[in-house]
């Protein structure tokens, strides 16, 4: 895939992160906010579909409230968010009616997506306000997120609404110029990354955290994000929201920010969803036997196949598979808990009914419920 292939792209996520919002923390950028409007107006009357996901609402709350540091405790943070969503809507809704389009608040929490039938709805939902020409304002449902329901960043949430809309082009405005080899803020001799397949490895050696006190993951988040994306087909482009035109360009084809290519076949929708699932009850390690058949024969892991386990978890839990380095290899819905598991790990399925005093599937995950990662 090439930079000019994003001239054809139909539909497009365009992800913008807390410090450019608000001007690093200062307020609403209003005259930033209107003129990435304006440019996301611009596709939509070239027919293209647009989905915005904002984040904003904690560090615009922040500056309504008058509190100079992000809030410690989860409620004075969810009240922040609260209150900032409020102005960040006000100002999307307005800009957009400007040119003539409507918008819709779209607030959602981990928890909506991990749950397959609340996945399916968000996804029709998101699907029908497109088909009305609506734009989608998306962020995270901040007033009762909570760690374990949370998605904690707006990368990976803008990177599984790219999944869930099968977007061509995930676009994330950032305050740098793209990814660099080193964090920027840091070192000034850091050299900009124009491009890279998402999958290199060199990403994560590269990719730091946030230090801004108002974003959260830092470029650490945006590539897993692409990479995420990468999964539905989607291409990723970081780069700058202060340059002007932005969107306009990068969907032009110009060689801005960072492009990650995403250099991987294409997940079936419901593998899709399996590798956007966050939170992962446990751990198989796998023998080297089982990480060959999963990796090259596309077989279900069979529990023969698994070293050890850890963590607690039902059956129908995720969980993750990994490598005798312990890399994850893949992840899947397993069809025993925890406690059986030690007891068959490592011993064929023949012996199930022995050792549990029943025995259920022949496999520990199916196939069908399995997805790769490597
Ligand atoms: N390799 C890198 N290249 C560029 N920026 C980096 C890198 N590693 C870490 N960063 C940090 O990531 C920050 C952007 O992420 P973040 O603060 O979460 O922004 P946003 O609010 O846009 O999501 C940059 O300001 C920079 O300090
Ligand atoms: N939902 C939070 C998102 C925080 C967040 O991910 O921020 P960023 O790293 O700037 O995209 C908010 O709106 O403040």
């Amino acid at each position: 895939m090439n930079r000019i292939d994003f001239r054809k792209a139909k539909r497009v996520v365009v992800k913008i992160g807390s410090s450019l919002l608000t001007n690093g923390g200062q307020g609403l950028n209003k005259q930033a906010i209107a003129g990435w409007v304006a440019q996301m107006a611009a596709l939509r009357r070239q027919g293209k579909d647009v989905v915005l996901v904002s984040s904003g609402s904690v560090a615009e709350g922040m500056c309504r409230l008058k509190l100079r540091a992000r809030p410690e405790t989860l409620h004075e943070l969810q009240a922040a968010a609260s209150v900032g969503q409020m102005g960040l809507v006000r100002n999307f809704e307005n800009n957009f009616r400007q040119h003539g389009l409507l918008t819709a608040q779209v607030l959602l929490t981990h928890d909506d997506l991990s749950d397959r039938k609340r996945y399916l709805n968000a996804r029709s939902t998101l699907l029908t306000l497109l088909d009305f020409a609506v734009v989608p304002v998306i962020n995270e449902n901040d007033a009762v997120a909570t760690d374990e329901i949370r998605f904690g960043d707006n990368d990976t949430l803008g990177a599984l609404v790219a999944n869930l809309v099968e977007a061509d082009l995930l676009i994330i405005l950032t305050d740098q110029t793209g990814l660099y080899d080193s964090d920027p803020s840091v070192n000034p001799r850091a050299g900009l990354i124009s491009s890279a397949d998402v999958n290199d490895p060199l990403l994560d050696r590269v990719a730091g955290g946030s230090r801004s006190g108002l974003g959260r993951g830092g470029m650490y988040t945006k590539v897993r994000a692409a990479r995420l994306a990468a999964r539905s087909g989607a291409a990723t482009v970081i780069v700058s929201g202060q340059l002007d035109d932005v969107i306009s360009e990068v969907v032009e084809g110009v060689e801005l920010g960072t492009f990650l290519v995403p250099n991987i076949a294409p997940l079936a929708a419901r593998k899709r969803w399996l590798a956007g699932q966050l939170q992962s009850k446990g751990c198989l390690h796998l023998d080297d036997g089982a990480v060959y058949s999963l990796k090259n024969d596309g077989k279900s892991l069979l529990a023969v196949g698994v070293k050890s386990v850890e963590g607690r978890f039902r059956r129908g839990d995720l969980v993750t598979c990994l490598d005798s380095q312990g890399v994850e290899l893949a992840r899947g819905l397993v069809n025993y808990g925890s406690e059986e598991v030690a007891k068959i790990a490592g011993k064929s399925s023949s012996e199930f009914e022995f050792l549990l005093g029943y025995s259920d599937e022949q496999e520990l995950i199916h196939r069908d419920n399995l997805v790769l990662l490597r």
